[in-house]
C-alpha cells in the first residue's frame, strides 16, 4: 500500500495481464477487477498505465474509491502525498477542522428538560468546516455567526460525521438492496451514547453508563440532538435513519416520562444500550391522523391485575424486530378521553409482519397484531384514560425529528445536485453554467434555508419552555413546520432527480442518494401527521393559543 511508483513504471502496466491506473496520485491494480467493473472492461483497459483521474470523477462519486481502496490500491505515485479522495468539484477543497482555542461551554441547569445553550458562548463565528459547498451544510458550519451553537456542537458533528463516513456510507447501497442494517450498527448507537441523546430530554444518568465521547452528559441540549439527527440524515437514506432511530426516539420517551419506576428500572437500561428494541404503536388500519378514534382495546381482568389487549396496528416503524411496544389502546369510552398507553412486551398473542413499502427500505415498517395479549397493569404508561396527553406530548418530539431529517434530506438533494452540476457537461458547458439549472438550485436553497432557520428558532423555544407549555404554544408551529419541511423535501427530491436525469432514475451509482430519497418522500409527508392535517392544525392551534394570550382581531 505504501509503495511509491514512478509514472514510467506504472505506464508499463497497460496490458490485460497487468493493468494499473492512477487516480488522484494513487496507483490501483485493476487487473482482476476489470471483469467485475460495472462500467465495462474495455473502458478500463483504455486507460491502463495512465492517469485516469478525470475520467474516474466523470462517472463515480467519492464513495466508490472509499469502498475499493483497500482492495485495489497498491501504492502512490512518486512525489504525491497520497491524498484522500478529492471532492469532484474543482473548489473549494475539503479542509481539516481547525484547532479550537478554548472550550467555552456554560454549565447548564439540572432538570428534565434540556436547556438551550447560552447565547454568550458563541459571540464569534465558529471555524468553517466541511466541504464548504455553498449551503451544502448549515450556515454555522461555514463560518457564519449563530447564537445557538458552541464548541461542544462542533465536536459532536465531527464525531458523528467520522463514524458515518467510516461505518455507514460505504454500505448504504447494499443495505438499501437487502432492506436491512446490521445489528452491530444499532448496538453502536447504544454504546456510543447516541441513543441516550435522542429522547428529547436529558437521559437520566442511572439508566446508562454510555456517554457521547465528545459531549459531557450534563451539557447535552436540544441542539446536540438536532446535530446528531441531522448528521445521521446526511446519509440520504430514510430507511437507514428510521432503522436506527425510528422506533426508539418515539417509543421510549413516553416510558421514561410517564412510566412507573419499577418498569423503567427493568427495561430501560437494555433499550438505551442498544440490546433491546422498542417501537410506538399508534396508527391502525383504520385510524391514522385521526388518533382519537383508535379501536385497539385493553380490558382489565376481573382480578384487576392485567389488561387483555386486542387489535391491529399498522405502519409501525421497527415493529418487526421490537421487544417492546408502546401502544395506544382504548380502555374507556369513545373519543380521546377513553385512551390509555400501555407498554406491551413481546409475548404470546403478539405477531408482527414486515410490510413492503415504496421507500424507507430497511426501516422495518410493520403490521402488528395483538390477540388476547396479557399485560400487567404495572405496564400502564401515565394514567388510565389519560393516554391522549401522553401521545400529544410525544408528537412534538416526533415531528421535530421528522423535520430535522426532511430538511437535511432536502439539503442532500441540493448538495448532490450542486456537485453533479459542477462536473457534468452538456452542450459544451457544465450544467452549472446553464441558467435553468442555477434557477433550480436557487429554488432548492431558498426553501432549505428558510426551513432550517425556522427549525432552529423552534428548537431554541423548546429549550426554554417546559413540556406542557411547549406542547400548547409550539404544537401549531411545529405542525406547520413539518408541512414546510416535507413540501421542501418533495420539491428538492424532484428537482434533484431532474438535474441527475437518468442517473437519478437508476438505483446505485452517482444518483443513488437522490433516487433513494425520491422514493422516501411520501414516507415523511404522510406519517406523524399528514401535510393536510398539519397545515390545518398550525392555524387552529395558533388561534386557540393566541386567543388565550389576548389576541385582538
Ligand atoms: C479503481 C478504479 C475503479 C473502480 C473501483 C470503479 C468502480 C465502479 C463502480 C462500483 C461502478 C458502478 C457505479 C457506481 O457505484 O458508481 C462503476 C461504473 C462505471 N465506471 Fe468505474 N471504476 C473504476 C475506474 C473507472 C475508470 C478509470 C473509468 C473510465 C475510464 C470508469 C468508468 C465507469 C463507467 C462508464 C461506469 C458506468 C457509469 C454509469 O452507470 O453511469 N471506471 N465503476
Amino acid at each position: 500500500m505504501s509503495k511509491i511508483f514512478k509514472a514510467s513504471e506504472v505506464a508499463e502496466h497497460k496490458k490485460p495481464d497487468s493493468l494499473w491506473i492512477i487516480i488522484e496520485g494513487n496507483v490501483y491494480d485493476v487487473t482482476k477487477f476489470v471483469d467485475e467493473h460495472p462500467g465495462g472492461k474495455k473502458i478500463l483497459q483504455r486507460v491502463g498505465g495512465k492517469d485516469a483521474t478525470a475520467q474516474f470523477w466523470k462517472y463515480h462519486n467519492e464513495g466508490v474509491l472509499k469502498k475499493y481502496k483497500a482492495q485495489l490500491q497498491i501504492g502512490s505515485l512518486e512525489g504525491q502525498a497520497a491524498p484522500p479522495p478529492e471532492p469532484k468539484i474543482e473548489e473549494p477543497k475539503k479542509e481539516e477542522p481547525k484547532k479550537v482555542e478554548e472550550l467555552k461551554v456554560v454549565p447548564l441547569e439540572a432538570g428534565p428538560v434540556a436547556p438551550a445553550p447560552a447565547e454568550e458562548t458563541t459571540k464569534e463565528a465558529l471555524d468553517a468546516w466541511g466541504d464548504l459547498i455553498p449551503y451544502g451544510d448549515p450556515a454555522w458550519y461555514q463560518g457564519y455567526h449563530s447564537p445557538y451553537y458552541n464548541e461542544s456542537h462542533v465536536a459532536l458533528r465531527q464525531e458523528i460525521r467520522a463514524w458515518i463516513e467510516e461505518k455507514v456510507e460505504p454500505n448504504l447501497n447494499e443495505w438499501e438492496k437487502t432492506k436491512s442494517v446490521p445489528e452491530e450498527i444499532y448496538r453502536e448507537m447504544g454504546t456510543r451514547g447516541y441513543l441516550a441523546g435522542l429522547l428529547g430530554i436529558r437521559c437520566p444518568a442511572e439508566y446508562t453508563p454510555y456517554q457521547v465521547a465528545s459531549v459531557p452528559a450534563d451539557k447535552w441540549d436540544h441542539f446536540h440532538e438536532f446535530v446528531l439527527t441531522d448528521e445521521i440524515s446526511r446519509t440520504g437514506s430514510g430507511g437507514f435513519v428510521w432503522n436506527i432511530i425510528g422506533g426508539y426516539a418515539i417509543g421510549l420517551p413516553p416510558v421514561i416520562k410517564f412510566g412507573k419506576k419499577e418498569l423503567k428500572d427493568r427495561i430501560v437500561p437494555d433499550i438505551i444500550a442498544g440490546n433491546k428494541r422498542i417501537c410506538l404503536c399508534i396508527t391502525e388500519p383504520d385510524a391514522g391522523s385521526d388518533v382519537a378514534n383508535l379501536t385497539c382495546t385493553a380490558t382489565k381482568t376481573p382480578d384487576g391485575k392485567h389488561y387483555i389487549v386486542n387489535g391491529e396496528k399498522k405502519w409501525i416503524t421497527n415493529g418487526v424486530w421490537s421487544d417492546y411496544f408502546t401502544v395506544a389502546v382504548r380502555t374507556g369510552g369513545p373519543g380521546m378521553s377513553g385512551i390509555s398507553v400501555l407498554l406491551v412486551e413481546r409475548s404470546e398473542g403478539v405477531t408482527t409482519r414486515e410490510m413492503d413499502c415504496q421507500g424507507v427500505h430497511g426501516s422495518g415498517t410493520t403490521y402488528v397484531v395483538f390477540e388476547d395479549v396479557k399485560v400487567p397493569v404495572e405496564n400502564l404508561i401515565g394514567k388510565e384514560n389519560a393516554g391522549f396527553k401522553v401521545i400529544m406530548t410525544n408528537f412534538n418530539h416526533e415531528r421535530i425529528g421528522i423535520i430535522i431529517q426532511c430538511t437535511r434530506f432536502a439539503r442532500v438533494c441540493y448538495e448532490e445536485s450542486m456537485k453533479y452540476a459542477n462536473k457534468r457537461r452538456t452542450f459544451g458547458k457544465k450544467l452549472i453554467e446553464h441558467p435553468v439549472i442555477r434557477m433550480k438550485l436557487a429554488h432548492m436553497v431558498r426553501q432549505v434555508e428558510a426551513t432550517h432557520n425556522w427549525l432552529e428558532n423552534i428548537i431554541y423555544q423548546c429549550g426554554r419552555m417546559d413540556e406542557t407549555e411547549a406542547m400548547l404554544r409550539l404544537g401549531g408551529a411545529i405542525a406547520g413546520l413539518k408541512a414546510q419541511a416535507t413540501i421542501t423535501f418533495e420539491f428538492c427530491a424532484r428537482e434533484a432527480v431532474q438535474i441527475f436525469g437518468g442517473l437519478g432514475y437508476t438505483k446505485g451509482g452517482q444518483g443513488a442518494k437522490v433516487e433513494r430519497l425520491y422514493r422516501d418522500v411520501r414516507g415523511y409527508a404522510i406519517p406523524g401527521g399528514s401535510e393536510e392535517i398539519m397545515l390545518d392544525l398550525s392555524i387552529r392551534q395558533a388561534m386557540k393559543v393566541h386567543k388565550a394570550l389576548g389576541m385582538k382581531l
